[in-house]
């Protein structure tokens, strides 16, 4: 394992160069790993597996919409594809992938096929680390381990195929067989991780959520609809107010951060624009700060977690998600861009 110094802090990352394809496919050669869930980690994760060489099945309901999808995507019922208890009962390796609400609701029958020896399998600290709220407790002599991709199955899928790679956090919580190591790192490569960065679970459950309802995903949207209706309200057309807040952004702007940081985007930008960004972003920070700190807490405290398994377990609950993300997708500023992104000259 290599020890990496990101901004003065060593840390442990393993790399493709010390545990290549061909030793991870050594490790689990005679595994069966069973992917439990094909919602959007599953897909992504069974089919690098599967396309990097794998002995891998999928488990999931019959019936349902995502069955008809692993048909699709080459899964052959009775052969790859099985029921979610017939699937646990066959693989040695099980990638617990349901939902997190969902994973509450099997694990009772999930249980029954840990025996000893088996790993168990998660995408996200938040089974473990909860295991107050979730009953998740896994018996003593099966491996526990994690790899958490740190982007959507569809981007860690779509990043494979491209030749890419989409970089995972690794953890061990337990280690019953003395190989949950090998295994977790073997897994990490296996589903498509370029670089495997170390963690526990509690550390990547807190992490994750703050990160996807802060900056990620619930900070940026808050961010984007604060801009945007404050430029409406003083005339701003919908059209220049969707570029000034999110098109330039996402077209221009943010590759050149991903590229080089933010330094250098500025500095690509007018020295108007730098002196303004330079002067401003603290005031942003120091806005945004006492919510994260809020955020941060509700966390750590569990009731953000109990929020989701609450909300998330309710019979209707995708029926409520659609709802919401209709709303977003209806207002003004997203249905501005709608028109835009069909401007955009590629699209002509
Ligand atoms: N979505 C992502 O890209 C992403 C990224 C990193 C980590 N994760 C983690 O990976 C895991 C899987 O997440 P996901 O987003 O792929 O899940 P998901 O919400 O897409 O659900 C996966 C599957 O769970 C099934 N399911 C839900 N409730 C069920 C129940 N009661 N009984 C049986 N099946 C049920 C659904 O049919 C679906 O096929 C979670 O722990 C999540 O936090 C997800
Ligand atoms: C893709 C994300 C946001 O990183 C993941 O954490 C999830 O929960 O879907
Ligand atoms: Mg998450
Ligand atoms: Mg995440």
């Amino acid at each position: 394992m290599a020890q990496i110094n990101f901004g003065g802090v060593n840390e442990t990352v393993v790399t493709r160069e010390e545990f290549p394809l061909e030793k991870a496919r050594k490790v689990l050669e005679n595994e069966t790993i069973a992917v439990i869930g094909y919602g959007v980690q599953g897909p992504g994760q069974s089919l690098n597996l599967r396309d990097n060489g794998f002995n891998v099945i999928v488990g999931q309901r019959e019936g349902t919409r995502s069955w008809e999808r692993a048909v699709a995507d080459g899964w052959v019922p009775g052969q790859t594809l099985f029921g979610i208890e017939e699937a646990a009962e066959r693989g040695t390796i099980i990638q617990y992938l349901l939902s997190d609400a969902g994973q509450i609701a099997v694990w009772p029958a999930l249980r029954k096929h840990l025996t000893a020896g088996k790993a168990l399998y998660f995408s996200h600290g938040f089974g473990i680390t909860y295991k107050e709220r979730t009953g998740i407790v896994p018996p003593a002599d099966v491996d526990v381990i994690l790899i958490a991709p740190k982007g959507s199955g569809t981007s860690l899928r779509r990043m494979f195929l491209e030749g890419r790679g989409l970089n995972s956090s690794f953890a061990v919580f337990q280690d019953a067989t003395g190989h949950a190591f090998e295994r977790v790192v073997a897994l990490g490569i296996g589903v498509g991780s370029g670089y495997l960065f170390e963690t526990d679970f509690k550390r990547e459950v807190y992490s994750d959520l703050t990160g996807e309802r802060g900056t990620l995903m619930g900070a940026i949207q808050g961010i984007f609809a604060a801009q945007y209706e404050t430029l409406r309200a003083h005339g701003h057309t919908p059209s220049e107010a969707f570029n000034e807040t999110v098109e330039e952004l996402t077209q221009s702007l943010m590759p050149l951060v991903a590229e080089n940081g933010m330094d250098w985007m500025y500095a690509n930008c007018s020295t108007t624009a730098q002196r303004g960004a330079l002067d401003w972003w603290k005031r942003f920070r120091d806005a945004a700060k006492p919510v994260f700190e809020q955020l941060y807490e509700e966390v750590a405290t569990g009731r953000e977690a109990q929020r989701s398994i609450d909300l998330n377990s309710k019979p209707d609950y995708r029926q409520k998600l659609e709802e919401e993300l209709r709303e977003l997708r209806e207002s003004e500023m997203w249905q501005a861009g709608a028109v835009v992104r069909k401007l955009r000259p590629e699209n002509n």
